[in-house]
């Protein structure tokens, strides 16, 4: 980035957050503003499948780009559970949205799979959210190290999850923007 930006996130979950912040702190080589909105997904609380997922993470990209007068970029975030023949998986979406871009910008993340015990009860219509705090006894995990965390012994967070998400979206929103890194031929 040559002039500071203003960017928009679609959410105040303190783990998206830090993802966004950490993430492009340690790329962007110019200063930037992030605000951050809680605006609506307009999917279920528990979005279900790659598709709902990935529709939650643009609506959220979008919606956070109309709430704020000066921002050119917004992005959002979005956690998700999708059915496969080998049992529930989490899937995370992020999307980027650039208010001089036609299409928004997509990044997948990292899946793992629920244990049984959890995965029923999100089969039985409940949200991952308060079903980790049951399932850990312990508040906010979400906005902590989240499902991600407790079920990868701490190795991966929500947060570095995210923030991996976070790079995808930038690296791709900077060729598109003519920001290529001039990478050596050897
Ligand atoms: O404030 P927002 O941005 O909405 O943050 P959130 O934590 O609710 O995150 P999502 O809406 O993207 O997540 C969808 C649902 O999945 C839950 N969820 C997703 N990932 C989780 C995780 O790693 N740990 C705990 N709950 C998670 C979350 O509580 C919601 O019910
Ligand atoms: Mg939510």
């Amino acid at each position: 980035m040559s002039d500071s930006i203003v960017i928009a996130a679609g959410t105040k979950n303190k783990a998206k957050i830090a993802a966004i912040e950490k993430s492009l702190r340690s790329m962007a080589d110019a200063p930037f503003q992030l605000e951050a909105y809680a605006v609506s997904s307009e999917v279920s609380e528990q979005p279900l499948g790659d598709e709902e997922t990935m529709a939650g993470a643009v609506n959220r990209a979008s919606n956070a780009l109309l709430s704020s007068p000066h921002a050119q970029i917004g992005i959002g975030l979005e956690g998700g559970v999708i059915e496969t023949s080998h049992g529930l998986f989490l899937c995370n979406w992020g999307a980027l949205k650039d208010k001089n871009m036609n299409a928004p910008i997509f990044a997948g993340g990292a899946r793992i799979l629920l244990p049984n015990a959890v995965a029923d009860e999100l089969r039985a219509g409940k949200e991952l959210g308060p079903v980790m705090e049951s399932f850990s006894q312990r508040k906010d995990i979400r906005q902590q190290e989240g499902a991600i965390g407790i079920f990868t012994n701490g190795r991966m967070t929500r947060a570095e999850m995210f923030s991996h998400i976070v790079a995808l979206l930038y690296g791709q929103w900077e060729i598109k923007s003519g920001k290529e890194k001039q990478i050596e031929k050897r």
